[in-house]
C-alpha cells in the first residue's frame, strides 16, 4: 500500500516540536545565537527524543532548542509556513497545529504578534498548497496562571480566522483539571473549542475530568482510559475523539511498545480514535510514517483507514465547508 498517497489529516501536531533542523541553523545564524553545533545531523539528534525516554518530562526537554530561535515574528511565520508545506507535500489535507504563545515572549513579542505570525505562515501555505489548517492555543500546565486569560483574549481576535481551540499541554500530574476550570470556561465562553492533553502520563481520571470539568470535546492521547472504566465509558458515551500519536506514545512510555498500543482495540470497540504525529521532529516522524506503522502493526484494511479518516473529519475543529472538501477524498 502506498501510505504517502493516502489523503491524511493531522489533528495533533506541535509547532515547536516540528521545526526543520536546517531552519534552526538558519535562524540561529540570522539571530546571532550560538548553537551547540552547526551540523544539521547533530542538531537533528539533539531535537529527536530517544525511544528510551524515561517519561514525558524527558521528552519535553527537547523543546528548549527550537524555542530559542522562535522568538521573532519572522521565525514563527517561517516555521509555521514550513510545517504546513512539509505536511502538504505528503498529502496531509488538513492540519491543526498547536503551540504555547507564552513560550514565545522571551524577546519581548506581544501575544497578538505571536499568534498573528503563526496564522500568517499557515495562510501563506494554504494559498500555495492543497492543505487547510487551523491553530490551537496551548497553555503549559506548569507555567504561572496569571497570563492564561491574556492568551485567550489575544486569540479571540483570530477566532474563526485561523485560531479555533484551547488546549492544556506539558507535564501531566494527577488531578490537574481542577485548577483549570475557570480558564477553560473563559475560553469556551469566548467561542474556543476545547481539547486537552490527558491520560498520556497521568491516569484515566484526568481524561474523565478533562471531559466532565473542562468540557473537552477531544482528548490529546487519552491512552490511560484503558483500565479506567468510568473514563472509558464517558469518552464513549459522549463521543469524545482521542488524538493518538503512536510514535510519541512509545517514546513517552504512555505505552510500552507499538504492539501494546490500544488504538485498534479502541477503534474496534467504538471509541473514536484518530492518528496524528504530535511532533514531527521530536518524534522523528511524518503522517505517512504514523499511518504506515499503525496499519502494518495492526493489519488495518484500507476501509478501516478511511473509517479513521472520517473520524478525523467529523471531529476536526474546521468549518463545514472544509469538512465537505475533506470528505471528497473518501473513496
Ligand atoms: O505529547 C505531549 N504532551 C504534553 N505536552 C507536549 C507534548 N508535546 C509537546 N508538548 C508541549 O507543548 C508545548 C507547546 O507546543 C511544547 O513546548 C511542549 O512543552
Ligand atoms: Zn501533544
Amino acid at each position: 500500500m502506498n501510505h504517502f498517497d493516502l489523503p491524511k489529516i493531522d489533528l495533533h501536531c506541535h509547532l515547536d516540536g516540528s521545526v526543520r533542523p536546517q531552519t534552526i541553523i538558519d535562524l540561529a545564524r540570522r539571530q546571532q545565537l550560538s548553537l551547540p553545533s552547526e551540523d544539521v545531523e547533530q542538531i537533528k539528534s539533539l531535537m529527536i527524543a530517544p525511544e528510551t525516554c524515561q517519561n514525558l518530562d524527558q521528552y519535553l526537554s527537547r523543546f528548549d532548542l527550537p524555542l530559542s530561535v522562535m522568538q521573532t515574528e519572522e521565525a514563527i511565520e517561517r516555521i509555521s509556513f514550513e510545517l504546513f508545506e512539509d505536511a502538504a507535500l505528503e498529502n496531509v489535507k488538513y492540519l491543526e497545529v498547536r503551540f504555547g504563545p507564552l513560550l514565545h515572549m522571551q524577546k519581548g513579542l506581544e501575544l497578538e504578534q505571536i499568534i498573528g505570525s503563526a496564522v500568517r505562515g499557515m495562510q501563506r501555505a494554504e494559498q500555495q498548497y492543497d492543505i487547510r489548517g487551523n491553530y490551537i492555543l496551548s497553555i503549559l500546565r506548569t507555567m504561572p496562571k496569571d497570563r492564561i486569560n491574556d492568551v485567550i483574549d489575544a486569540g479571540t481576535r483570530y477566532l474563526g480566522k485561523g485560531v479555533v481551540a484551547f488546549d492544556l499541554a506539558g507535564s501531566e500530574r494527577s488531578g490537574f483539571c481542577h485548577e483549570f476550570i475557570p480558564y477553560a470556561q473563559y475560553a469556551r465562553d469566548k467561542g474556543f473549542r476545547v481539547t486537552i492533553h490527558a491520560g498520556e502520563q497521568g491516569d484515566g481520571q484526568n481524561v474523565h475530568d478533562a471531559v466532565a470539568l473542562l468540557g473537552a470535546e477531544r482528548i490529546g492521547h487519552g491512552i490511560h482510559i484503558k483500565g479506567h472504566p468510568d473514563a472509558y465509558h464517558l469518552v464513549k458515551e459522549q463521543s469524545v475523539a482521542l488524538e493518538t500519536c503512536p510514535s510519541s506514545n512509545v517514546q513517552t512510555k504512555a505505552v510500552t511498545s507499538l504492539a501494546t498500543h490500544p488504538v485498534k482495540a479502541f477503534h474496534k470497540d467504538g471509541v473514536l480514535i484518530t492518528i496524528n504525529t504530535d511532533n514531527r521532529t521530536v518524534s522523528n516522524t511524518t503522517m505517512t510514517d504514523e499511518v504506515r506503522k499503525v496499519m502494518a502493526e495492526f493489519g488495518l484494511t484500507l476501509e478501516e483507514y478511511f473509517e479513521i479518516y472520517r473520524v478525523s473529519v467529523d471531529n476536526a475543529f474546521a468549518s463545514d465547508q472544509v469538512k465537505t472538501e475533506l470528505l471528497r477524498h473518501l473513496p
